[in-house]
């Protein structure tokens, strides 16, 4: 039996791990494709690029097998609660999980979503998905009721393996440089508009990213306690090119970096979880490959994957969701992300009217009425960080 729900609505009886998928071989790559793009206004030129990516991989993503790592880990970690897994885009779908969780039982299910920060793409597309899951269920019962762990960016059993991933990085370089290495924070690119509508106030994305990279320097301090130069960049830009992205683009920030006579680079992944598609694509390929044609020494940090203390950190989280008196542990100086989502958290930026989202506020599960408009409300630090 898991804790007591704080608002008395019976206790958490089981875990869903909802993931984003990836194809699993050469045949699923344009229907996932199809399925991650759908209503999304990305270009035909860009989808037969990134199907090029995968079929380099020989059209499988390793996302799956390493989603199937950490649910094993996780099953360890929390037994005897019961744990269950789903996709949002490929095999297995997040429909069948919920179906099982249905048969099976299961009345109240905490919902793990392992993407750092708080925007749309990470956050609210998925209590979405879980909306229109249960939805799709047949009326032969009630539930599961699901309640959204919060997002994890702040959290030690992050941050504390991210530095360590950084520290190697930096011991990887060569050691004439070792010393002056720059520290380049990546996450996944967003819409500049979605980036502005992230979080409960707007511009939650970039301050978080921020944040977390600011505690991971203050941790790896250079020769004789020193914060080393460091600044944060994006990858995997998409959508049409009309369309304003956060930026700078790694590639285009280490050329820019080399050009300003930096000898060494440690690219940080603080973005993503594990060593997946975009990962080794849009970093071990191309943002290696400017590094060395700009003349500069770069490095690719570690991601999280299914280290212990991650694990942990979902059973903490867990916890926390039962006793609200339990501390909420916190690292980079932002507080804790608020466990429940408001309503119109990170908004859709695409679409005038709010799909149903689950896992959140009651008004969000209504899914109806004009989003709220923030563009122009906190701005700041969406966009190119100061020179
Ligand atoms: C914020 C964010 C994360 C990080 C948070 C998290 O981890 O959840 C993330 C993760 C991932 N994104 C992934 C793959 C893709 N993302 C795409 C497209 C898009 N991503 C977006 C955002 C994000 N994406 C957005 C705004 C789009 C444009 C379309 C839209 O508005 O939705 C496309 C379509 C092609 C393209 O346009 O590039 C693909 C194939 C994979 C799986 C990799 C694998 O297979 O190993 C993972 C983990
Ligand atoms: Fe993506």
């Amino acid at each position: 039996m898991g804790p007591a729900s704080p608002s008395g609505n019976g206790a958490i009886d089981a875990l869903l791990l909802l993931t984003f998928g990836g194809p699993d071989g050469p045949d699923d790559v344009l229907p996932f494709l199809r399925n991650v793009t759908r209503g999304r206004g990305v270009p035909e030129a860009r989808i037969a690029q990134v199907a090029e990516h995968y079929h380099r991989l020989g059209g499988r993503s390793p996302i799956n097998d390493q989603s199937r790592e950490l649910l094993a880990a996780l099953r360890a970690e929390l037994a005897p609660l019961p744990v269950y897994w789903g996709n949002r885009n490929w095999e297995p779908y997040l429909g069948a999980a919920l179906a099982e969780m249905r048969a099976d039982g299961v009345r109240r299910a905490a919902v793990f979503v392992p993407s750092v920060f708080a925007t749309y793409s990470a956050c609210r597309q998925y209590r979405e998905n879980l909306a229109a899951g249960l939805a799709a269920l047949p009326a032969d019962g009630p539930g599961p009721e699901l309640v959204k762990l919060r997002v994890f960016f702040d959290h030690p059993g992050f941050v504390e393996p991210m530095v360590e991933r950084v520290a190697a990085g930096i011991e990887r370089l060569p050691a004439a440089v070792r010393d002056e290495a720059h520290l380049l924070f990546v996450a996944h690119s967003v819409p500049r508009r979605q980036a502005v509508e992230s979080g409960p106030d707007g511009g939650a994305y970039p301050a978080q990213l921020a944040a977390v990279s600011r505690a991971i320097v203050a941790a790896v301090a250079g020769p004789g306690g020193r914060e080393r130069p460091w600044d944060v960049a994006y990858c995997s830009r998409s959508g049409p090119p009309t369309v304003p992205w956060l930026e700078p683009d790694v590639g285009d920030r280490i050329e820019q970096l080399a050009a300003a006579g930096a000898r060494a680079v440690v690219i940080v992944p603080v973005g993503f979880v594990s060593d997946h598609m975009e990962v080794i694509q849009d970093l071990d390929r191309d943002a290696l490959a400017r590094a060395e044609k700009a003349g500069i020494s770069a490095v690719r940090a570690g991601t999280v994957g299914a280290e212990p203390r991650f694990v942990r950190m979902v059973a903490e989280l867990l916890a926390e969701r039962g006793d609200p008196d339990r501390p909420r542990r916190s690292w980079a100086g932002l507080g804790p992300f608020p466990e429940v989502c408001p309503t119109d958290c990170c908004s859709a930026p695409t679409v005038e009217d709010r799909a149903p989202a689950a896992a959140g506020t009651p008004a969000d599960a209504r899914g109806r009425g004009r989003l709220l408009a923030r563009a122009g409300a906190p701005a700041a630090g969406v966009g190119p960080p100061p020179a």
